[in-house]
C-alpha cells in the first residue's frame, strides 16, 4: 500500500508539542459516556506518546453543533471518561485555539495530556479555514491523525493541519488501513462482501463499487428485498424500495459482467409484526404471505452464507442480515458472525467489518474480538467501501 509516516518515524519529542486527532464522538447519555470502544482504540497512541515525553493536545469534535459553544456539545462530559481509559490525569482547556488553548499548553508538562474542546465550536473546522488551520497549528509542533472514523470529513483537525505540520497517522490509523487493504486494497481471494441493513437508498454506491471488486456479494437484511422484487419475487409487506428495482437490476447485470455472484435469500423468516418475540415463520421466498414481512432470512439461506463464508479467504461486512436488535430475528446476523469468527480463529479468513449497526451486532453476537478487524468508523467505513478518497488519509499519504 502507499505509504504513510507512523509514530514509529517519530523521535526525540520529549516536550514537544504533538497536535492528537482523536474521535470522541462517542454515544453519552444522561451526561455519561455510555460506549468508550472509541477512546479505547486511540488509548495506545496517546500513552506511547505520553511515554516519550511529548505534550499530548489532543483535538477532536463532540456531535453536529449548529451555533457555537453549547453546554451539551462540550468535550468536558467524554473528559471524565478519557481519564479513565488512560489510567492518567487528564487537563480539559475551554478552546482549542487562542489564549485559552496556548495557556493550558504552557501548563501542561512533558508527559502530560490536554484536551481541547470540540473543534466544531468554530465555523473554520467544518470549512476548512485557512485562518483556523493556521490559529490550530500554532499550538502544535507535530501533527498525529489517529482517527479514521473522521478521515472522510474534510475539515481543519483532520486535513487541514496535515498541511501545516509534519504529519503522522497515529496506531489506530495505522492498524485500520492495513486491515483495509487486506479487505479489498490488495486481498486473498475469493473475496466474499456481506452487505446487510435497512435500505437500498443508503448503500447504492456500495453495491455497485463492490459488485467490481469483489468474488460474491451476499445481500440480507432489508435491502435484500429490494433485489428480491427486482426480480420478480413478491415480497409481501416487507421493507421494500420498489422505486429501485431498475437500480438493482442495473448491479445484479453489472455483477454478472464482472463475474460476481450474487447471493440473494432463498427462505425468509416473516412476521406480521414488527416486535420482539412475534409469531413468526419460515417460508420460502417465493411464498411469502402477502399480509407479512421478512425479518430475517431463514435456515436454507444461513446455511448458504456460511458455505460462502468458507469458501472466502477474505470477508468484508457492512450491514446485519436481519432485524437483529429484536429476537428471535437475530438469529441469521449471530449464526453468520459466529461462523466467520471460527473461520477466522481457525487461521482460515481474514473478516473485516465496519458499520454502527454492523458493530452493535458483532458484539451482540459476542463475537468482536474474534475478527480480523471490526472497524470503530461508521461514514468513513462506508465511504472507504464505495471506494472514494478519504480526505484526512489522501493528505497523510500527499505529505509523506
Ligand atoms: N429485513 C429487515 N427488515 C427491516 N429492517 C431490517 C431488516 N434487516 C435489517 N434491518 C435493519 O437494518 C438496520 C441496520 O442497517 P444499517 O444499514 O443502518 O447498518 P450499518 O451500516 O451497520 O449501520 P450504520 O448506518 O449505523 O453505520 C437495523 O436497524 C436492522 O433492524
Ligand atoms: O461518528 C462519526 O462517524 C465520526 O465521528 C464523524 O462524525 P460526523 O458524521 O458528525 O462528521
Amino acid at each position: 500500500m502507499p505509504a504513510f509516516k507512523t509514530l514509529d518515524d517519530l523521535s526525540d519529542i520529549s516536550g514537544k508539542r504533538v497536535l492528537v486527532r482523536v474521535d470522541l464522538n462517542v454515544p453519552v447519555a444522561d451526561g455519561k459516556v455510555t460506549d468508550a470502544t472509541r477512546i479505547e482504540r486511540v488509548a495506545p497512541t496517546i500513552k506511547e506518546l505520553a511515554a516519550k515525553g511529548a505534550k499530548v493536545i489532543l483535538l477532536a469534535h463532540f456531535g453536529r453543533p449548529k451555533d457555537g459553544p453549547t453546554p451539551e456539545f462540550s468535550l468536558s462530559i467524554v473528559a471524565p471518561a478519557v481519564e479513565k481509559v488512560l489510567g492518567a490525569p487528564v487537563a480539559f482547556a475551554a478552546d482549542c485555539i487562542g489564549p485559552v488553548a496556548a495557556d493550558a499548553i504552557a501548563a501542561l508538562p512533558a508527559g502530560g495530556i490536554l484536551l481541547l474542546e470540540n473543534t466544531r465550536f468554530h465555523k473554520g473546522e467544518e470549512k476548512n479555514v485557512p485562518e483556523f488551520v493556521t490559529a490550530l497549528a500554532a499550538n502544535g509542533d507535530i501533527y498525529v491523525n489517529d482517527a479514521f472514523s473522521a478521515a472522510h470529513r474534510a475539515h481543519a483537525s483532520t486535513e487541514g493541519l496535515a498541511h501545516h505540520l509534519p504529519a503522522y497517522a497515529g496506531r489506530t490509523m495505522q492498524a485500520e488501513l492495513e486491515a483495509l487493504e487486506k479487505g479489498l486494497g490488495n486481498p486473498q481471494r475469493p473475496v466474499v462482501a456481506i452487505v446487510g441493513g435497512a435500505k437500498v437508498s443508503t448503500k447504492i454506491d456500495l453495491l455497485s463499487n463492490l459488485v467490481k471488486k469483489v468474488d460474491a456479494l451476499v445481500i440480507g437484511g432489508g435491502m435484500a428485498n429490494t433485489f428480491l422484487a427486482a426480480r420478480g419475487v413478491d415480497v409481501g409487506k416487507s421493507l421494500c424500495e420498489h422505486d429501485l428495482a431498475d437500480t438493482a437490476s442495473q448491479i445484479m447485470i453489472d455483477a454478472a459482467a464482472a463475474g460476481c455472484a450474487i447471493v440473494l435469500p432463498d427462505d425468509g423468516v416473516v412476521a406480521r409484526e414488527f416486535k420482539a418475540g412475534a409469531a413468526n415463520e419460515v417460508v420460502a421466498i417465493d411464498a411469502v404471505p402477502a399480509d407479512a414481512m421478512i425479518l430475517d432470512v431463514g435456515p436454507k439461506s444461513i446455511d448458504n452464507v456460511k458455505a460462502w463464508i468458507s469458501r472466502a479467504e477474505t470477508l468484508v461486512w457492512n450491514g446485519p442480515l436481519g432485524a437483529f436488535e429484536i429476537a428471535p430475528f437475530d438469529t441469521a446476523t449471530v449464526a453468520a458472525a459466529k461462523h466467520a469468527a471460527d473461520c477466522t480463529k481457525a487461521g482460515k479468513l481474514v473478516s473485516v467489518a465496519g458499520g454502527g449497526d454492523t458493530v452493535a451486532a458483532l458484539n451482540h453476537a459476542g463475537v468482536s474480538d474474534d475478527f480480523t478487524y471490526v472497524s470503530t468508523a461508521g461514514g468513513a467505513f462506508l465511504e472507504w467501501m464505495e471506494g472514494k478518497e478519504l480526505p484526512g488519509v489522501a493528505v497523510l499519504l500527499q505529505t509523506a
